[in-house]
């Protein structure tokens, strides 16, 4: 503490901060030591599988756990409707490029995976009245259900776009998270992303960004897809969403416009390429 008053932590040069050269040693024993301590953790959680799995005559998965969490949004387009900018979703596009992730992560072969919606946060009345297209059947993710998020290794977070950022949806899960934050429930596990948005420099990074905080203050360590997709990422015969931030597509402005086959392998990608970094950390 001393030593960082003194200069910030941030020059590592006065004697306080200088670690004496004994400490390598010392250092070199403590690694050895948590080794060894980690050996035997590993080996007692493979003891008590094995014995549940024979008390309970199930297999008890030892493969890392993902979790895909997407939000469909059920704003459809209406011939009445005012704004033109609402002309959305009917279409699914999170949704499919959500089948596409899963399935990259299936054929890994190396993950067990589960896929969900976040709850809706709109009454029925009021999507209603809008036109709402209906859910998708996946199960949604209540918070009677967060010890999923508490059991899993890593999430696949896919939303559309809402004026540059996570749709209201998503965000409200985000939010609901409060008590597992509390508890440091998160930290350590790994997360992606992918978007959707209607146009082209309609906000798939701003999105990314912005909602980069939110795993920030979960303690939730963002995994970028980078440029792993290869070399078609810096193609610009055809338009296509997607960046090193993560697989997204193009609604259009009036949501007509499917993902490209391009779009679909890359969420296929992320799905793959997550399951070999969430296998390193497991
Ligand atoms: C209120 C609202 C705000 C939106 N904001 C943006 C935006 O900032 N940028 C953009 O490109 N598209 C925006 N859109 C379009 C949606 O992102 C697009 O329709 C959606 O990604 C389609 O995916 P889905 O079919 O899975 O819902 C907006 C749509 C609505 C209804």
């Amino acid at each position: 503490m001393s030593a960082l008053l003194s200069c910030f932590g941030c020059c590592g040069g006065s004697e306080e901060t200088t670690p004496p050269s004994t400490t390598r040693k010392d250092e070199k024993k403590t690694t050895e030591s948590k080794e060894q301590q980690q050996k035997s953790a590993t080996s007692t959680i493979a003891q008590k599988t094995a014995a549940t799995e024979r008390e309970t005559n199930v297999t008890v998965s030892n493969k890392p756990k993902v979790l895909i969490i997407y939000c469909k949004s059920r704003i459809s387009y209406r011939e009445d409707q005012q704004f033109n900018f609402f002309l959305d979703s009917t279409y699914g596009h999170i949704k499919k490029l959500a089948d596409h992730v899963k399935k990259g992560l299936e054929k890994s072969g190396s993950c067990d995976v589960e896929l969900f919606q976040v709850p809706e946060t709109l009454s029925e009345d009021i999507l209603k009245k809008m036109g709402a297209p209906p859910k998708p059947n996946d199960p949604v993710l209540t918070f009677e259900n967060h010890d999923k998020l508490v059991n899993a290794d890593g999430f696949i977070f896919g939303f559309p776009t809402r004026f540059g950022a996570v749709c209201a949806q998503m965000k409200a899960f985000f939010d609901s998270l409060g008590h597992l934050w509390q508890k440091g429930s998160l930290n350590g596990k790994l997360a992606s992303f992918f978007f959707s948005t209607g146009t082209q420099g309609g906000g798939q990074e701003t999105t990314a960004w912005t909602a980069i905080s939110q795993l920030a203050h979960l303690g939730l360590l963002y995994v970028p897809c980078g440029y792993t997709f290869g070399s078609e990422m810096f193609s610009l015969e055809e338009p296509h969403g997607g960046s090193p931030y993560g697989p997204g597509t193009f609604a259009g402005a009036d949501g007509s416009n499917q993902p490209t086959t391009y779009e679909v392998q890359y969420a296929e990608h992320l799905g793959k390429y997550f399951a070999t970094v969430v296998q390193r950390f497991h």
